[in-house]
């Protein structure tokens, strides 16, 4: 199957609406990972095919459980899940937190090229990042266990009062179940919900952990 009809059947099947000109902007993006894979390694993923499902379809497998404006993707890496989302919601405002120099570099590139006006890159580890930005998501995948994710991440979720609306959600992409991770959760951010995630094209198990302050 070419690339762009398997990208359009993925997206249909996870039932999303992007523009034919932002699904051309997601295949350009993958191009870009391959051409800069050459040189850095960007991602051990290397077969098209398997790059669009495990990277391109797995991050937007999240767009209908996670709420804008504000997103935060911490340890982007190459940009996943935050420039897929970023592409697929220009309206959304996404900012990405590499502390790798190689890979932050791949990110300001691939934000120039892509024209991406809607993404923000921090070439800085998560230790040292202060923001009042207040993010509605702060997203992860591949990052950390849950504990170090609150640990490192908690504090830019949006407080419920800032807002004047619902707080923010620590969202973490995960494989399997995260039993062991649960049990060691901090007190200071609780379960909102456990989603179970169908990737088209992809076998394996996905799960989504959303998680708020306790007591929002
Ligand atoms: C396994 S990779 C996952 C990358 C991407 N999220 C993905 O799913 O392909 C983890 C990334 O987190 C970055 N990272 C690790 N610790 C970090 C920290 N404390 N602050 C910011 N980035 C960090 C690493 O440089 C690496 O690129």
């Amino acid at each position: 199957m070419n690339p762009a009809t398997q990208l359009a059947d993925g997206i249909a099947t996870l039932g999303l609406s992007i523009t034919e000109s932002n699904q051309a902007r997601l295949l350009q993006y993958l191009a870009l990972i391959q051409k800069w894979n050459r040189v850095h390694n960007l991602t051990a993923v290397r077969e098209p095919e398997a790059m669009l499902a495990l990277h391109v379809l797995d991050s937007l497998a999240v767009l209908p459980h996670i709420g804008g404006s504000r997103i935060a993707d911490v340890g982007s890496g190459a940009g996943l899940p935050g420039i897929p989302v970023a592409l697929a919601r220009p309206e959304w405002r996404v900012v990405l937190v590499e502390s790798n120099h190689k890979k932050a570099a791949f990110l300001q590139q691939a934000r120039i090229e892509l024209g991406l006006e809607n993404v923000e890159v921090i070439g800085e580890r998560m230790e040292g990042v202060r923001s009042n930005a207040g993010f509605n998501t702060v997203i992860s995948r591949a990052f950390s266990d849950l504990a170090d994710f609150v640990k490192l991440a908690g504090h830019l979720c949006a407080r419920g009062e800032e807002q004047g609306t619902d707080c923010g959600r620590l969202v973490a992409m995960k494989g399997v179940y995260p039993h062991e991770e649960l049990a060691q959760l901090p007190e200071t951010f609780i379960v909102d919900n456990i989603l179970s995630l169908t990737i088209p094209g992809l076998r394996a198990k996905r799960h989504l952990v959303v998680l708020k302050r306790a007591g929002q």
